[in-house]
């Protein structure tokens, strides 16, 4: 928890409650139905609460505005970002349905009031969303397929709205596609030695390539 406050100052006493229950909650579901790895369960507030709110470091999403998930899984990066910002509409979508019944329980546990978990793959999911966070699911020329038409037109960011994807490692390849793309080295924003490789990719909805 010190480590979220460190970074995220700002936090209310429901968020920080909501925060400090997460570890508890997952280490429970993670027993009957494992979405975390055993070591990640034990360094869940780094390797994905921390991790998640890399995205908030980026954009901070506006009361009102539509968030998608895309691949979910536990609920990462949608839980810890729906915590962060509680009035903006958060859709989490697996494919798994076991995958979204530890999400619906993790939401209902924490009291969320903003988030829908839908259990289907993304390409039969309808709607429009201000913004597209995803992390480990498909590289990005697979991804930008499935939402290209997922993303609303009228931008109620400053930022025009888009995909903002958490990915590692050496990215010149899969992203070589994309002239309109930007790379946010979370390592300038996170210390920790966990976040030496790990980046924010942002993709706006208009893109050439
Ligand atoms: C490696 S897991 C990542 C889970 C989570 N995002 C995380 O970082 O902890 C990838 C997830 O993407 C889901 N997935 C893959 N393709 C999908 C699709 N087309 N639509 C919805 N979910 C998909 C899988 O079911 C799996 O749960």
């Amino acid at each position: 928890m010190k480590l979220l406050v460190k970074y995220f100052p700002d936090l209310d006493d429901n968020q920080i409650k909501q925060f400090e229950k997460i570890s508890e909650v997952y280490k429970d579901w993670n027993q009957k139905i494992n979405v975390v790895s055993r070591k990640d369960i034990d360094e869940i507030y780094i390797r994905h609460v921390l991790h998640s709110m890399g995205i908030a470091k980026i954009q901070a999403f506006l009361p009102g505005s539509k968030v998608l998930d895309v691949g979910t899984g536990g609920g990462f990066p949608g839980i810890p970002l729906a915590i962060l910002f509680p009035e903006t509409e958060f859709t989490l979508v697996d494919s798994i349905g076991k995958k979204i019944k530890v999400v619906e329980e993790v939401v209902e546990e924490l009291g969320l009031q903003n988030v829908k978990a839908i259990n289907d793959r993304v390409e039969n999911i309808s709607g429009e969303f201000d913004f597209i966070v995803s992390r480990a699911v498909a590289v990005m020329p697979s991804f930008v397929h499935w939402v290209k038409g997922k993303i609303a037109k009228r931008s109620l960011h400053e930022r025009k709205n888009g995909i903002l994807y958490l990915k590692g490692g050496d990215l010149s390849d899969e992203l070589e596609l994309y002239r309109t793309v930007e790379v946010f080295e979370l390592s300038d924003i996170f210390e920790e030695e966990f976040f030496d490789t790990k980046k924010v990719v942002y993709l706006p909805m208009k893109y050439k390539g």
